[in-house]
């Protein structure tokens, strides 16, 4: 690519602004089909997925599962001694998954693929313009935007100015605090909060919904609930932290007229995207939405396609990449199927895993359809029982009773993730619930349950 100087604008057929993981993959396939691409990216290629959410995050999970099922050792197979070390994870961390929070091995290999990559904030600035600093690119085909999300802080009063944590510093931290008040019980606060736990840290999970996990079946939050409170976890539910103070090392926490001390506070209660900021409304559109309201082919408007968090359509790294998929196929001309949410599988890595495709019971109610329910306890089946120690877990599936095939299911357990497969299948290429009740389910699994739970369909 040609150089070109400063302040003059520099013409490409497609500018992706914020590179998380469906723009750096609709960047680079772009480039890779023969367009010339420039990626713009503030911070780090890849996004938050692999340097402050998914990766590091699955890998602190990974670390306090094994710790866990270390101390189901007595009972079930002997005697064990565990002995947590969290620098073994911070190095892990640091080395394997972040490259010390180093994106120089993705920016090469985006620009290996043809892309060239703008280190930088943009902001559109006309129709099919972004400004970089003193950089102007023109695109003539359009603008492609993946720039996600940060962490929300709500304002609670003295919060502000004090050293509390977001998923980032929790992520880059060296040490286990000894205590640690967790704002908000949604994923990341209870993903996050069971591993910290898990490595020795006094946990108090403070949430202002009625439940942890609200999103979910209330059956799967009331069974975290149960589980971390097995744990040792505190949860504090229904509850709105109303002041914050950070003295001599340690956080208090004013919930409802009672004080949480933590070494350490963790804000998880959402995130914040800044539309105005970014200059949506040069096309048109509200710069103070929490969203991009995107067509099935994901335009925002004409020349401007949006994909991941902020579409509003699951903030999921699998969903950022489906949207690029359908981006790119959208601005190379090349047809295929549009967008389509009603199998958007999630799984919270908690210990039991949350997985969960489609729609709630309660979502499927409100929608006035014919629901059946159907629903089993891991430990009743026969892996559950054979597994024993961290069996807790079930099957829960919703029906659409008219059309006989299912519209949401959740799977918690063992493995709960890995289950979820099947049952996405059957959401997303609508499997008749006849079928799945004739269907062959090995023996003994843990998706075995799934055939149990279908045989349970009844309406209530
Ligand atoms: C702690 C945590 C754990 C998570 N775990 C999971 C998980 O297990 N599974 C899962 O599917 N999802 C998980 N997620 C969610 C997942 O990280 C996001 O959905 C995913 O990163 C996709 O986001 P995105 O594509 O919208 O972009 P992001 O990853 O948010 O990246 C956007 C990029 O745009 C850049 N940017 C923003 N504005 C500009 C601008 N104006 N100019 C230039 N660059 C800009 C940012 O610097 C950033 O690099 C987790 C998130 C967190 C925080
Ligand atoms: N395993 C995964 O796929 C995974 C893991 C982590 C995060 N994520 C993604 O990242 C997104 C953001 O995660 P998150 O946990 O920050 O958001 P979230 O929306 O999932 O949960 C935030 C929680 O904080 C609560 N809350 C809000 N304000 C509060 C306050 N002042 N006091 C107490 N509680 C408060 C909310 O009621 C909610 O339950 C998730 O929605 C998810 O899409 C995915």
């Amino acid at each position: 690519m040609a150089a070109h100087k400063a302040g003059e604008p520099h013409e490409v057929d497609v500018v992706v602004v914020g590179m998380g993981p469906g723009g750096e993959d609709a960047a680079g396939r772009l480039a890779e089909a023969g367009l010339s691409v420039v990626g713009v990216e503030a911070r780090l290629v890849g996004g938050e997925c692999p340097y402050y959410g998914c990766v590091p995050t699955k890998m602190m999970i990974r670390a306090s599962d094994l710790l866990a099922e270390g101390r189901r050792i007595p009972g079930m197979a002997g005697d064990a001694r565990v002995a947590a070390d969290w620098s073994q994870v911070a190095k892990r961390i640091r080395e394997e998954a972040t490259d010390s929070w180093d994106d120089r091995v993705s920016a090469e290999r985006f620009e290996d693929r043809g892309g060239r990559l703008v280190r930088g904030y943009g902001r559109i600035t006309a129709p099919g313009e972004v400004t970089v600093g003193d950089r102007v690119l023109r695109a003539r085909r359009g603008i492609v935007l993946n720039t996600g999300t940060e962490p929300a802080v709500p304002p609670i009063d003295g919060l502000e100015g004090t050293p509390f944590w977001t998923n980032r510093e929790a992520v880059e931290t060296e040490t286990v605090p000894a205590s640690l008040v967790v704002l908000g019980g949604g994923a990341i606060g209870t993903e996050m909060a069971q591993a910290f736990s898990r490595f020795g840290s006094r946990v108090t999970v403070v949430e202002s919904r009625d439940r942890l996990l609200a999103v979910e079946e209330p059956e799967a939050c009331d069974l975290l609930r149960e589980v971390f409170e097995r744990e040792g976890i505190t949860v504090r539910t229904g509850a709105r932290a109303t002041a914050v103070r950070h003295e001599d090392g340690a956080f208090t926490v004013d919930v409802g007229g009672e004080p949480i001390i933590g070494e350490r506070l963790l804000v998880a209660t959402g995130r914040r995207t800044r539309l105005g900021e970014i200059g949506v409304g040069v096309y048109g559109l509200d710069g103070d939405a929490r969203s991009i309201e995107v067509d099935e082919r994901m335009r925002a408007a004409d020349g401007l396609w949006a994909i991941g968090d902020i579409t509003g359509k699951g903030a999921f790294t699998h969903v950022s990449m489906y949207q690029a998929d359908i981006a790119v196929r959208d601005i190379l001309g090349e047809g295929g199927p549009a967008a389509d949410y009603r199998a958007v599988s999630r799984v919270t890595f908690t210990d039991p895993e949350v997985g969960a495709v489609g729609l709630t019971e309660a979502q499927a109610r409100e929608q006035g359809l014919d629901v059946r329910t159907g629903s089993t306890p891991i430990p009743e089946s026969a892996r559950g029982w054979i597994h024993k120690a961290g069996n807790d877990g079930f099957i829960k599936l919703v029906e659409d009773a008219d059309r006989g095939v299912l519209i949401g299911a959740t799977s918690a357990g063992p493995a709960g993730g890995e289950v979820l497969g099947a049952l996405s299948v059957a959401v997303h290429a609508e499997v008749p619930t006849e079928r799945l009740q004739h269907m062959i389910y090995a023996y003994p699994t843990f998706h075995r349950a799934i055939g149990v739970a279908v045989k349970n369909l009844s309406a209530r």
